[in-house]
């Protein structure tokens, strides 16, 4: 037996003999005392729809996503079943054409997401499908509500917003997720979805959604880029604040809110592990097309595996107490669990 060093001496005395490397020799040690695992069911794979058909459109600042067909979300939705993926959130690229002061285009029924809605759920019944409600796709000014002069009114937008969410429920989706950030919206939501008798559509609200730059390509991908006027600090939460966090996710759930969800996701982690443990609700993140890019901008580049950095940021999600994530990276995380 080699003879102990001094240093062996001093190691054993600092830590009492306790070597927490010997979990971590051999793959079977570290499968077995593995504390989180992801699986296919908490993934929720967001899309986007575009009007007319033919081939899919590169969404130039997101590699790997692009705006689909009517009929290639079907496509998706078959995809999605096939992989195991509960869930599909449904994104509407907007041509300016289509787009005006106050969103009108959100309240058509015959509107882009709800025919893919319809034909999504003809097709692939047992995929759940979750529609935002917002209504920046659809504004001439890309913000979330209705403008009255420099300012967002809030009443006025949540009128709006009802309508939008009963339109999309009415339409066959299963959840609505509302991310406008308005006050008191998820109770008027809730009670207009019960007074149409749409007690079964679920609410998965946007509790702490903060005003962030990680949002950038989804506006290319939803064709908002550029035509934001201003920014959205008055009603999107400010990125200092933790504890308000708590108290827009104790009001939304009190107004009604099945699950909740918390957006951007990586450098807000924290937020994500408050709620968990604070309300005991399924609590989502949100991986945004901002934390994507950058993994694949990154990736393609060379400079970090993507595939890697893809599971690692899946897992933390899931680690800091997430019931799943939305994730543009969903179709890829499912295949390579399934690969093992
Ligand atoms: N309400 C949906 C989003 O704003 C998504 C943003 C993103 O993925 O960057
Ligand atoms: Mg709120």
């Amino acid at each position: 037996m080699a003879k102990r060093s001094d240093i062996s001496e001093k190691i054993d005395s600092a830590t009492g003999g306790l070597r927490l490397r010997r979990l971590r020799q051999n793959d079977w040690t570290r499968r077995l005392v593995r504390e989180t695992k992801v699986s296919v069911d908490d993934l929720i794979w967001p899309i986007f729809v575009r009007d007319g058909d033919g081939e899919d459109q590169k969404v130039d600042s997101m590699p790997g996503v692009f705006r689909l067909s009517v009929a290639r979300c079907v496509d998706a939705a078959k995809e999605a079943r096939d992989l195991g993926i509960p869930v599909i959130a449904l994104f509407p690229y907007t041509e300016q054409a289509q787009r005006d002061e106050r969103g009108t285009e959100a309240l058509n029924e015959g509107n882009l997401v709800c025919t893919a809605v319809r034909a999504m759920k003809a097709a692939v019944p047992e995929v759940g499908i979750l529609c935002d409600v917002a209504l920046d796709p659809y504004t001439s000014h890309g913000h979330d509500g209705i403008l009255r002069g420099d300012c967002i009114d809030n009443d006025e937008s949540v009128e709006v917003l009802c309508q939008q969410a009963l339109v999309q429920a009415q339409a066959g989706c299963d959840i609505i997720g509302p991310s406008d950030m308005m006050d008191g919206r998820v109770a008027c939501i809730r009670s207009a979805l019960d007074g149409a008798g749409l007690r079964d559509t679920l609410i998965m609200s946007y509790a702490a959604k903060y005003a962030s730059a990680f949002y950038g390509p989804f506006r290319d991908a939803v064709g908002s880029g550029g035509m934001l006027k201003g920014d959205k600090r008055t009603y999107q939460m400010d990125y200092h604040n933790g504890d308000e966090a708590i108290r827009e996710a104790e009001l939304d759930i009190a107004e009604g809110a099945d699950m909740i969800m918390v957006k951007p996701g990586m450098p807000y982690l924290d937020i994500v592990s408050r709620l968990a443990r604070e309300f005991e609700m399924p609590t989502f993140a949100y991986q945004t097309s901002g934390e994507y890019s950058m993994i694949m901008a990154a990736a393609g580049n060379g400079w970090i595996d993507g595939e890697r950095a893809m599971m690692e940021s899946i897992t933390g999600f899931k680690r800091a107490g997430a019931a799943g994530v939305l994730s543009y990276f969903s179709p890829r995380v499912a295949r390579k669990l399934r690969e093992g």
